[in-house]
């Protein structure tokens, strides 16, 4: 059987032991179930979420709250939506670019900014309980996770990013990169304390 197209791509191949290139990542038994951080003490800095879009679905707001109040035992979390489309445009230029203007205005001097994108940093678990560690040590006094909208996010956002990071390398609705964003960094958190949700 020949190798799928886009095997060589992404480096998985469906029959590992027929496999010539090397995987994706790691087996789970090979990666480190730990951050630089598990059991030290970080610098606690509160956390919030911007994201563009329209009113959330029942579903997402459930599960949004079920992940802010686990997150709420280790830091402050808030998340804010930011209306999308104000400017109620048909030009997808002058949309994002006023999606853009209105996150800008959310972000302050002293916040930690994280882009979601899909292009951005891959980064597996334990790497995000680093960076939340890393974040408490620059000085920052928030840190602020930013998503876009249905055209994704604005340049003068994405200049502004101390770190780009992405969640897959597929692309998400907003609302399900939300979640999968929460529940990572409860996860994070999980690990920095060396509880057991990670293993
Ligand atoms: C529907 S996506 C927008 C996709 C669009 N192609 C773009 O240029 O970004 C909405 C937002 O969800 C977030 N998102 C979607 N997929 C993601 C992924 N795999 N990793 C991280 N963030 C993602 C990004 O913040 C993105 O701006």
């Amino acid at each position: 059987m020949g190798v799928l197209p886009w095997s060589c791509r992404c480096g998985l191949n469906p029959s590992p032991s027929k496999s010539r290139g090397a995987p994706a990542r790691p087996p789970p038994a090979t990666r480190g179930r730990r951050s630089k951080y598990t059991g030290q003490s970080v610098r606690v800095m509160p956390m919030r979420v911007l994201t563009v879009g329209k009113k959330r679905s029942q579903g997402t707001q459930l599960l949004l709250e079920e992940y802010k109040e686990k997150l709420g035992h280790y830091c402050d979390v808030e998340d804010t939506l930011i209306k999308s489309n104000p400017k109620l445009t048909s030009d997808v230029k002058v949309q994002i670019e006023a999606e853009d203007a209105s996150m800008m205005q959310q972000l302050k001097a002293e916040d930690f900014v994280v882009v979601l994108d899909e292009n951005g940093k891959d980064l597996i678990s334990e790497q995000i309980a680093d960076l939340i560690g890393d974040a408490g040590n620059t000085g920052s006094s928030r840190l602020t996770f930013c998503i876009g909208g249905p055209y994704g996010l604005g340049e003068q956002v994405r200049e502004r990013a101390d770190a780009t990071i992405r969640l897959s390398s597929l692309v998400l609705n907003h609302q399900v990169a939300l979640i999968v964003l929460m529940e990572q960094l409860y996860r994070a958190w999980t690990i920095i304390k060396g509880q057991k949700y990670h293993h």
